[in-house]
This record gives structure tokens, sequence and C-alpha cells, in this order.
């Protein structure tokens, strides 16, 4: 098949699938709470038996990351994320405050266009497909193209398991036919609502463009601020543990350390022995041409490779135990290579003389490229901590945990999410580690009327206009005297009722 064939089947199959699943979702929208979770506790069930299956095709396929990390992310999305969500209220009455008589009524979006990343892509999808159909709502997905046969793979189990739990047919689907062109079609289709979009930046655009309201996990650039309360010894493990789980992969991962000047020492000493190994600065400078391509996007050849794997493409003799590979940097740049985020385990090294100086380098850090994500400190200092937490344009600011595992909420207390928003930061639509909250609409229900001398009640007599006594509308030219509020609202609602005679 030629290519405008292809582009052409694309665009057409995309409008077949969220025809289908508007029309699916009509029947899941009258599904009450109950019956969605017994088809999600299937799916979650069917996905945490493949997990493994998936990770290993997902690392065979994209060559990102580790698979053993990526099979406890499937068990992240397809248990642990389960667990969180199966006694949600989303759908259908999720609040009835009886005594102020308002009531909230969770009510689906309709059809999601859902677009996982080549990093993570079957915990993502299984993670989105969940999220739709606790939520009600319809959602098709264009897979990524270089992880094609995971989330084809990962959506046929999901498929298979909600539909034989009574999932009405065509509410989950995807695009067979990969194209830009078909992706976009699904993006604008007037019946898709929402875009659940999850990093490659080509695409977040064309979602923007299509004035869909769209939900994006944007990118990361974290620091880790170490302070000089901090346990250092375990700081630094967590930023270890972090920086190379899948191998750098997951955008809440520290980018960078900015220590204190006065632990600065021992911080390199136990990063040493931790196995990380600190370049010159002509090494630094041969490993950073690997990071970005021509056009300045992140070169997907580093992205989730191991720091033995950097070392080896770049040509540094490194010891064979090396974890992660260190830059000591003193400035930040947009044009300054270890200022980004890498996707792979590469940290740049700050020292500041104090942690306001600190505070003012992670600022810099985050405004250079990762606004609205993530930054971790470590301390035992809460007033460090307090005043860190209020300055930061950040979304997520996690305390003594390694990041890439406490900004998904599995080590911290967040909703365990794979797609962390950046807010109105990072340009987008949220800051929630999203949640099926994020993709429902709230109807608000007010039942408990008041009456026009409750809301008058205590309210003073002030100057104000009158207006005109006579039935219809009320004109500038009809104010004359002055009367008090109470009068005013009185004879307003008089002029109402006029209209509603009329
Ligand atoms: C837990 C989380 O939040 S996961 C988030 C992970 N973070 C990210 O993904 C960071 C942002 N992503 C990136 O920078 C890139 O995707 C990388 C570096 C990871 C991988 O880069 P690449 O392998 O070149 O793939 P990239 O994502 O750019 O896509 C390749 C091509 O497929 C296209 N493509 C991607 N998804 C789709 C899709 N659903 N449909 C059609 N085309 C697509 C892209 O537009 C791109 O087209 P181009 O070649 O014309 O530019």
């Amino acid at each position: 098949m030629n290519r405008i064939d292809n582009d052409l089947l694309s665009v057409q199959e995309a409008r077949i699938l969220v025809e289908n699943a508007r029309e699916a979702q009509k029947i899941l929208a009258a599904f009450p709470q109950e019956k969605l979770d017994k088809i999600v506790r299937h799916m979650a069930e069917a996905a945490c038996k493949s997990a493994k299956e998936l990770a290993l095709l997902s690392h065979e396929e994209t060559g990102f990351g580790k698979w053993q990390d990526k099979l406890v992310k499937n068990i992240f999305a397809g248990d642990f994320l389960y667990k969180k969500i199966k006694n949600m209220n989303v759908v259908g009455i999720i609040n009835d405050d009886k005594v102020n008589k308002t009531m909230d009524i969770g009510v689906p979006v309709g059809v999601i266009a859902g677009l996982p990343p080549s990093t993570n892509p079957a915990s993502t999808t299984i993670y989105k497909a969940l999220l739709a159909v606790k939520s009600g709502n319809g959602i098709v997905f264009s897979p990524h193209p270089k992880a094609k046969k995971t989330i084809s793979k990962t959506l046929d189990i999901l498929i298979q398991a909600a539909e034989e739990s009574g999932l009405p047919s065509g509410a989950i689907g995807y695009l067979r036919t990969l194209a830009v062109d078909g992706t976009v079609a699904l993006m604008n289709h007037q019946d898709t609502s929402l875009i659940l979009i999850t990093g490659v930046p080509k695409m977040v655009r064309a979602a923007y463009t299509s004035g869909k309201p769209t939900i994006y996990g944007g990118p990361g650039n974290g620091p880790a601020f170490i302070e000089r309360s901090a346990d250092i010894k375990k700081a630094v493990e967590d930023i270890i543990f972090s920086r190379t789980f899948d191998n750098g992969i997951v955008p809440a991962s520290e980018q960078s350390i900015v220590a204190e000047s006065c632990i600065a020492a021992e911080v390199r000493r136990e990063l040493r022995e931790n196995g990380a190994y600190f370049m010159s600065e002509q090494e630094s400078a041969r490993l950073s041409k690997l990071f970005f391509r021509s056009d300045d996007s992140l070169n997907p050849e580093i992205v989730g490779k191991s720091a033995l794997e950097l070392a080896w493409r770049s040509g540094l003799a490194v010891p064979d135990d090396t974890k992660v590979l260190i830059s000591e940097q003193k400035y930040v740049s947009p044009n300054h290579p270890y200022s980004r985020e890498k996707l792979c385990p590469v940290l740049a090294f700050y020292v500041e003389k104090d942690w306001m100086n600190a505070c003012e380098k992670c600022i810099e850090l985050l405004i250079n490229e990762g606004r609205g994500h993530t930054l971790v400190i470590h301390s035992k200092n809460e007033e460090v901590i307090r005043e860190f937490a209020l300055k930061k344009p950040v979304s997520r600011v996690l305390v003594n945990t390694p990041a890439a595992l406490g900004g998904i909420g599995a080590t911290t207390n967040l909703f365990p999410a794979l797609t962390l928003g950046c807010g109105a930061a990072g340009g987008g639509l949220t800051s929630d580690n999203v949640s099926p909250m994020n993709l429902i609409n709230i109807r608000k229900v007010g039942y408990g009327v008041r009456q026009i001398e409750d809301i008058t009640a205590g309210v003073p007599a002030v100057e104000t206009a009158e207006i005109s006594k006579a039935p219809g509308p009320t004109s500038r030219n009809s104010i004359e005297s002055t009367h008090d509020l109470k009068e005013l609202l009185q004879e307003l609602m008089k002029q109402l009722k006029w209209y509603g005679d009329y």
C-alpha cells in the first residue's frame, strides 16, 4: 500500500472507530457504577496475567528501558491502580449533601482519544483504558508507531476481557492503520470529547490544534535538592534508584542534583559509592553530543539506555559497575544540554551555598524546562520543606523519596497515575495525577431554595438606583431616585416574574 492509500485508510478507520465508540458509549452511559466496576476488575485481572509478556514485548519492540521495571509498571497499573479506583464513585450521584441540599452527578465526557507513548506503551495503555471504563467513557487509541505491537497486544487483551464481562462492543477501539492523518482525524472528530495524551511533542501540538480539551503528561526536568539536614545516604540511594528505574525513562525522575556546599563533598562520596561516575568536562562534552538531534528534539537513541551503554556509545572508559553518569555544572541555559530532560541515567550536579540559592537554582532549572512537573527535596527541616513547596513552579513536590516512584504515587499517597498533569504552568488543563475524576463532568444540582428575604436579611440600606415600576425591561433612563437594596431586589424579582409570565 502506498503512503496516500495508507493515510486515507487511517482517516476512514478513525471515523468508523469514533462513531462505533460513540454508539457503544451511549449504552455505557446508562451503566451503574457497579456494572462498570465489574468490567474494570476483569480488565485489571487480564492485564496482570499478561504483565510479564507485555513487559518483554515492550522492551523487545522499542529497546527502551528494562523489561523488569516495565513489569513493575504493568503491575502498578493493573493491580495498584485498580485497588485505588475500585471503590471510587465516579458516575451517577457521587455526592449528596443533605444539609446544604446540593448533589453532584458524575457524567462521562463521551469518547476519549488516547495516545500512549513509546516509552511506557503497555502500562500507560492499561492505565488509560481502566480510567476510561471506570468513568463510563468510550476510548479510541492511536498506538505510537514505534510501540504498535505492544499497544495492540495490550488492547486485544483488555478488549477481550472487557467485552466478555459486558462492555458494549466498540467502546474500546484502536487504529490498525497508523498514520499522522488518522491520528489527527481521531482527535478532530466531532464526537471526540477529550484527548488524553502522554509524551510525543508533535502529537501534543496536533491535539491542541484540534481545539479539544486535552489532558497531557508534559515533559519533566525535576531537580533533587539535598539540604544539609537530609539523611544523605538515604537521599543518594533514592536518587540512584529512581534515576536507574527503567533506565531513567519516567519523566518525574530526577534530572539534576542540587546540593548545599557544606555537604557537597559527602554527597559526592556517597554518589560514587553507589555507582555514580563523575565525568570530566571533556567527557561531559563528548556525552552531550548524543543528547539531541539536529532539530533540537531528544535523541531516541539515548532514551532508556543504561549508563554503561551511553558511555560505550560516546567512547568513555567508565568502571563496569557504573549506574549513573554525572556532570558537574554551574549554569542553566536553554542551549545547555545538561539543563534539559534526557530520559536516561544522566544527572547534572550543582552546588549552592545555602538553601535559598538552591531554591533559585531549582526554579531556574524548572523554568528552563519541566515547568509544572515535579521536584524532590531531601531534608528533615520542615520549615525549608514548606518554603520550598510554596515557591516552586511544579505540580508535585516530593519529600525524601525516589521521584520516579513518588511522582506516580507508588512510594507516596499521590494518586497512582502514568499521566502527570503539569497545570497552567506547563500549558496544561490540569495539574493532577490524572484520575477517573478528570474524565467526567460534574453536573451540579442545587435544590435548597433560598428566599429573597434570606438574601437581604441584615443588608444595610445603600444608595442605589430605582428600577422602573412599570413591567418590562429596565433601562438606564428609568433610574430616578434612591432605594435600599432589599427594595431593589424585590423589584427585580417582580420584573423577572413579569418576564416569566411574558
Ligand atoms: C509516565 C509518562 O508520563 S511517560 C512520558 C514519557 N515521556 C516522553 O514521551 C517524552 C516526550 N517524548 C519524546 O521526546 C519522544 O517521543 C521520544 C524521544 C521518547 C521518542 O522519540 P521517537 O522515537 O523519535 O518517537 P516520536 O515520539 O518522536 O515519534 C516518531 C514519529 O511518530 C509520530 N507519532 C507518534 N505517535 C503517533 C501516533 N499516535 N499516531 C501517528 N503518529 C505518531 C510522531 O509524530 C513522529 O513523527 P515524525 O517522525 O514525523 O516526527
